[in-house]
């Protein structure tokens, strides 16, 4: 079986992952597997609720979740990945990757198999707004991540979504599988020294 392509969206949290990723999923030509880590993490906020449909919702402390979750979700997000490319599906990978450790975990998992290394680009004052207007994001979560998710250069193309909409965005990306170019920006990146953060 041939295996698939991992498609690696970089950027920030209301930078255009997930609108990207939709446009790709509802396109016919090549099929893509769309894994967000936010459906792993929302399916512990529904286990938590459902078990007790009776009682008043809990509050969730979401770092203390996190703190005690993140490490085994994101092992368990990698495995799923591996799992999906190895049955032959073209994944795209929406996930934010905001501090080194992170980012060298996912790095030693994937930096043997073909990635798509695609930079979601957009500025801090449109991600501002962008955040206030949906409303659904802590305020200042974009800027937060900014520096830590735009530090690559080895992108194998970036899209501006200030500039494109999400189905220009996902039409380069076909374009950039259909045009048998090599996937090498994300083999050029080393693990960052920063894996304590
Ligand atoms: N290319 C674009 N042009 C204009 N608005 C956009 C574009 N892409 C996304 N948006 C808008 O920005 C907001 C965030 O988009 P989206 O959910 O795709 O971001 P995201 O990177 O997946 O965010 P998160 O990581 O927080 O889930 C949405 O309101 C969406 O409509």
């Amino acid at each position: 079986m041939t295996q698939g392509l991992l498609v690696y969206l970089n950027g920030t949290s209301s930078s255009g992952k997930t609108s990207i990723s939709t446009e790709l999923t509802n396109q016919q030509e090549i099929p893509f597997y769309h894994l967000s880590v936010d459906d792993f993490f929302n399916n512990y906020n529904d286990f938590i609720n459902n078990k007790f449909p009776d009682d008043p919702p809990k509050e969730i402390d979401h770092q203390v979740v996190s703190q005690i979750l993140d490490d085994s979700i994101f092992s368990v997000y990698h495995s799923t990945i591996k799992l999906l490319l190895e049955l032959g599906f073209n994944v795209i990978v929406d996930t934010v990757i905001d501090n080194g450790k992170r980012f060298n975990e996912f790095h030693d998992q994937f930096s043997d198999q073909p990635v798509l290394f695609i930079g979601v680009l957009c500025s801090q004052e449109e991600l501002i707004r962008r955040e206030q207007a949906r409303g659904d994001r802590r305020a200042g979560l974009a800027a937060s991540q900014f520096s830590e998710v735009y530090c690559f250069d080895e992108y194998d193309f970036e899209v501006n979504t200030e500039e494109l909409s999400p189905v220009e965005c996902a039409g380069k990306i076909l374009s950039y599988m259909k045009s048998g170019k090599e996937y090498a920006g994300f083999k050029k990146l080393n693990t960052r020294s920063d894996s304590a953060n």
